[in-house]
């Protein structure tokens, strides 16, 4: 592959998701794709594998910019990235929780909007029965540990509840649009299924806090006039941020392996 075809690729958000993927980028583990840049809110200092440099900068040195930050950083700079002509691989699919959002950055470019399919599985099968006609009923059980789910919003009586609990407790349960808006950093998968099968209120979404989850639990199930369909995983959570699985970098890079443009990818 000539050097004129190799992705630029700049990471937004050094955690736990951009430190896995920006190493393997800056490794050259991805072919035809690599890591000139990282914007990030804390200074990163010597270590890290490429210059950190303002998100402006990045607009400047990228061609595929990587959103491993927050639904915040999709809603204020999606459609400046876009409307750059820098192409955006999105794993804050919970911004699109907004439908307006969601519109503009579609309607955004020359850049392209991609979404990686981060926790979960099946998106590609969903999307294939979704094309026949709307599915029925489409369901998302998450269920996580406690602490992971603990949010500003939620009363004393929750986080008691959510604290001493024995046992797998329910502690939301709603559609793919309420869901990732009062759990931004642990439940875009409910978006992600959403985006998968074309509207973001047939999909309902249960979220239980369980202290004995040392695995992240998805469970999709959705039906509909072609089949019936069921995907579950249990992932181990990353040990630095456990509100995120450990495979979801690992998602983000095959997304760029696919985006990169080599051949033998399952797309
Ligand atoms: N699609 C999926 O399946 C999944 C999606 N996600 C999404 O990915 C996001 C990142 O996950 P993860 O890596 O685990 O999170 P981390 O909290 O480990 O890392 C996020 C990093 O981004 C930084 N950051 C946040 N906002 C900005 C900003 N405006 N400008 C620059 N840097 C910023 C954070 O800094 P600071 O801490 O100082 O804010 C932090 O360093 C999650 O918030 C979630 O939305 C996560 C898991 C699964
Ligand atoms: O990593 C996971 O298992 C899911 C997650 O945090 C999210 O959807 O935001």
């Amino acid at each position: 592959m000539s050097s004129s075809t190799v992705r630029k690729v700049g990471v937004v958000g050094w955690g736990a998701i951009g430190r896995v993927v920006g190493t393997a980028l800056a490794e050259g583990r991805i072919a035809g794709a690599e890591l000139v840049c990282i914007v990030d809110n804390r200074p990163l200092g010597e270590a890290a594998p490429a210059r950190q440099v303002p998100f402006e900068e990045a607009l400047e040195l990228c061609d595929l910019i990587v959103e491993a930050a927050g639904q915040g950083v999709v809603r204020e700079w999606g459609e400046r990235i876009l409307d750059s002509g820098t192409d955006l691989l999105v794993a804050s699919t919970g911004a699109l929780t907004d439908d307006e959002l969601g519109g503009r950055l579609l309607a955004a470019g020359p850049g392209r909007v991609y979404f990686t399919g981060g926790a979960v599985g099946g998106l590609d099968l969903l999307q294939a029965a979704r094309s026949m006609g709307p599915l029925d009923e489409v369901r998302l059980t998450t269920t996580k540990l406690p602490a992971t789910l603990e949010q500003p919003w939620m009363d004393e009586e929750l986080l008691t509840r959510m604290r001493n609990a024995t046992g797998p407790v329910e502690i939301m349960s709603g559609t793919a649009r309420d869901v990732p808006v009062k759990f931004p950093k642990s439940t875009n998968v409910a978006a992600s299924v959403a985006l998968a099968v074309g509207d973001l209120d047939t999909v309902r979404v249960q979220v239980v806090a369980d202290p004995a989850a040392d695995r992240t639990r998805h469970v999709v199930e959705a039906s509909g006039p072609h089949g019936a369909y069921r995907f579950e995983v249990a992932h181990r959570p990353d040990p630095g941020n456990p509100a995120t699985s450990q495979v979801v970098p690992h998602a983000v890079l095959r997304s760029l392996g696919a985006l990169a443009g080599r051949t033998g990818q399952i797309l």
